[in-house]
C-alpha cells in the first residue's frame, strides 16, 4: 500500500491519519495502445475528504481520475489493469452497470459543459433517466436542492427555463456541479474544475468544494498548488505515471519527503 512506500521509510513516519477509504486503487496500470501511462499506482481515497492529484503535465493525473468511474472505457485504445474498488467492490467487475457506477461516481470537467438546454433540464435530466423522481414535484425539489447545494439557486431561481449556456463561466461550472449532485453521487471527480474560471469564480467554486466534502468524497486534479493547499486534506503527487508521494496536504506542502514533490510545489519543475 501507498502508505508503506519505501520513500518514506527512511524518515520518521508520522502517525498515520486514520480514515475510512471510500475508493481504493491497487496496482493500477493504464495503457493507451502500446504506451503505458500509469505504472502500478496504489491510492486510497478517504471518505468525505478532498483528495488532490498534483504533478507535472502528462504524469497521469487525469488518466488515474478517469479510472475511478471508468471514463477510460470511452477512450479508444485505453486498457486498465489492477484493482479499483468502491466501498470494497471491484468497479471493473463484469457485473457492474457502468451507467449506475457513473451516477455514484460523478464527474465535473475542466471546461464547463452544460447541455444546450435550460438550467432546469440540465439538472433534471440525470434524476429523470435514473428514475429518482416519482412526480414533477419530486423533480422540482431535486432541481432546487441541487442548485442550492451548488450555491447557484439564488442567482438563477427566476430563470430556470432559460439556457444554461447563457450563464457566466463560473455559474456554468456550478451548474455542472449541480447536475452531478442531482443524481445523489457518493464521489465527485473534478478534473481542473477552475482552470477556465476567473479568480472570483474560482474562489466561489473552491468554497463550494469545501462545503461539499461534508456529504461527498471528492477527488480533484489541479495545476494550482494554492488550490490543492486550500481545498484538499490529502494530496498525491504523480510523476511519470507513478505516485511518488501521498499524505496529508499540510505535510505535503510544508515538509514533503520526496525531492520531486518539494521541487514541484516550489515551482522548480513542471
Ligand atoms: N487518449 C489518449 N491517447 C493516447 N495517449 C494519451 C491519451 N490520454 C492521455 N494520454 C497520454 O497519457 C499520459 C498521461 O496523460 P494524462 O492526461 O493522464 O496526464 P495529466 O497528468 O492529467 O496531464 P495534464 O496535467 O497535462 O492534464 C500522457 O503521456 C498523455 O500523452
Amino acid at each position: 500500500m501507498m502508505e508503506q512506500m519505501s520513500l518514506t521509510a527512511a524518515k520518521p513516519t508520522p502517525a498515520p491519519t486514520a480514515f475510512a477509504s471510500k475508493m481504493r486503487g491497487e496496482k493500477v496500470s493504464v495503457f493507451y495502445n502500446a504506451k503505458q501511462a500509469l505504472f502500478d499506482v496504489d491510492l486510497d481515497i478517504p471518505e468525505r475528504q478532498v483528495t488532490a492529484l498534483i504533478g507535472p503535465s502528462g504524469c497521469g493525473k487525469s488518466t488515474f481520475l478517469r479510472t475511478l468511474n471508468r471514463m477510460n472505457d470511452t477512450v479508444e485504445g485505453a486498457r486498465v489493469q489492477g484493482n479499483i474498488t468502491l466501498d470494497g467492490e471491484n468497479i471493473y467487475d463484469p457485473s457492474i452497470d457502468v451507467v449506475e457506477l457513473r451516477a455514484r461516481v460523478g464527474m465535473v470537467f475542466q471546461k464547463p459543459n452544460p447541455f444546450p438546454k435550460s438550467i432546469y433540464e440540465n439538472v433534471s435530466y440525470g434524476p429523470r433517466i435514473h428514475g429518482l423522481a416519482r412526480s414533477k414535484a419530486d423533480l422540482d425539489e431535486i432541481v432546487t436542492s441541487s442548485l442550492r447545494r451548488a450555491g447557484l439557486f439564488e442567482e438563477v431561481k427566476d430563470r430556470l427555463h432559460e439556457a444554461g449556456t447563457g450563464l457566466s463561466g463560473g455559474q456554468q461550472q456550478r451548474l455542472c456541479i449541480a447536475r452531478a449532485i442531482a443524481v445523489s453521487p457518493e464521489v465527485i471527480l473534478m478534473d481542473e474544475p477552475c482552470s477556465a474560471l476567473d479568480p472570483i469564480a474560482t474562489a466561489t467554486v473552491e468554497e463550494l468544494i469545501d462545503e461539499l466534502k461534508q456529504n461527498y468524497t471528492i477527488v480533484i486534479v489541479t495545476h494550482s498548488m494554492q488550490q490543492a493547499a486550500r481545498v484538499s486534506q490529502r494530496t498525491a503527487m504523480f510523476h511519470l505515471g507513478k505516485i511518488v508521494e501521498v499524505g496529508p496536504t499540510e505535510k505535503m506542502f510544508q515538509n514533503p519527503d520526496d525531492k520531486r514533490t518539494q521541487d514541484y510545489i516550489t515551482g522548480r519543475f513542471g
